[in-house]
């Protein structure tokens, strides 16, 4: 496997394609616009010349990785990719439209993975021919830096397909853990209900934000707070897995919290637009 095909240039787009890039793989990135890829190329550069200044990065290391990776709006040149892996907006729909073109454009041998954060990876591969190569394969955010790579099998993918993107993953330096299909996954499952219930208690006037996030800071010991954490995440995202497990599952202890739903629709969806629940624009 040498050639990767990434769609969606967005928060996870860019960092998978990263990854590969540094492992050695020749990475193309293709989103629906120029406007769109111009801003994920300078993004790159900038947090590429960050590790340089920092000295965890030569400018030749910087150079190749630059060199290993193309930008195209051209969904055509996944033709000559092993392994196509899309990451665009976390819609049912969306996806299944992607992976029918897709179908269409790859070679037989291809597989075509999802990094879907809580989507039936069954329902993606129903509308491709090769529903045995179809398969789930989910990095965490920042995916330069999260270490785990969930597998998900569909109930069509074959084992030669799970053990080949496994071995992809060691070979990237990820730790891959095989997931059977289930709405959200192991991650998701567990972690986004926990946002939710933070965004919960933010709008029942428990504690402010800060305070919330504090909490579970010194008192959990995570890494971050929930609610630092969604706004890093994308709070559609976020929103999108709780109507899954909620679709999915029947359980209303899986309801989206309607302050989640409000800050969607007013456009607050964290780092990406500048404001979620902190402000990121100053
Ligand atoms: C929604 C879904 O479907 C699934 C999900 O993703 S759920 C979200 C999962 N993610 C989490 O839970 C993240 C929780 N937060 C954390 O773990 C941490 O706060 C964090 C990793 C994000 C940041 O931690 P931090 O200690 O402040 O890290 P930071 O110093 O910024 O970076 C860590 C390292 O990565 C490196 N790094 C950061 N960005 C980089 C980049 N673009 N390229 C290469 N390296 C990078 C840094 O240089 C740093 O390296 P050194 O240790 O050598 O200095
Ligand atoms: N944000 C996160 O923390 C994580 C997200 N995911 C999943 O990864 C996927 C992408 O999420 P993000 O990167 O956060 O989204 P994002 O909103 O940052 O980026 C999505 C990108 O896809 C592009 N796009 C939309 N339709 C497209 C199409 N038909 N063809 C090509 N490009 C298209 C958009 O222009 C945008 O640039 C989703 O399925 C999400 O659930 C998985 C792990 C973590």
């Amino acid at each position: 496997m040498e050639k990767i095909f990434v769609i969606g240039a967005g928060t996870m787009g860019l960092d998978i394609a990263q990854v590969f890039a540094k492992a050695g793989f020749e990475v193309a990135v293709q989103d629906v616009s120029d406007k769109i890829l111009d801003g994920t190329r300078a993004k790159l550069v900038k947090s590429l010349e960050k590790l340089v200044t920092k000295g965890t990065m030569s400018e030749e290391n910087k150079a190749a990785l630059l060199g290993r990776m193309r930008f195209t709006t051209d969904v055509a040149a996944a033709a000559h990719a092993d392994l196509v892996i899309e990451a665009v907006v976390e819609n049912m729909e969306i996806k299944r439209k992607v992976f029918a073109s897709l179908d269409g454009i790859c070679k037989p041998e291809t597989i075509l993975a999802s990094n879907t954060s809580s989507i039936s990876i069954t329902a993606i591969a129903a509308v491709t021919s090769r529903q045995d190569r179809v398969i789930g394969m989910h990095f965490f955010n920042p995916a330069v830096v999260m270490k785990l790579v969930e597998v998900i099998r569909g109930a069509n993918t074959s084992d030669e397909t799970t053990e080949t993107v496994k071995a992809l993953a060691s070979q990237i330096g990820k730790r891959p853990v095989e997931v059977n299909e289930g709405p959200g996954f192991v991650v998701n499952k567990i972690l986004c209900p926990m946002i939710n219930e933070a965004v919960g208690l933010l709008e029942l006037g428990v504690a402010s934000a800060e305070d919330i996030d504090t909490a579970m800071c010194l008192g959990a010991n995570h890494p971050m707070g929930p609610l630092t954490l969604a706004d890093l995440i994308g709070l559609d995202v976020c929103l999108s897995v709780m109507e899954t497990l909620h679709a999915e599952t029947g359980d209303d202890k899986y309801r989206p919290s309607m302050l989640l739903r409000k800050y969607v629709r007013a456009g607050k969806l964290g780092r990406k637009t500048g404001v979620g629940f902190y402000d990121y624009r100053k």
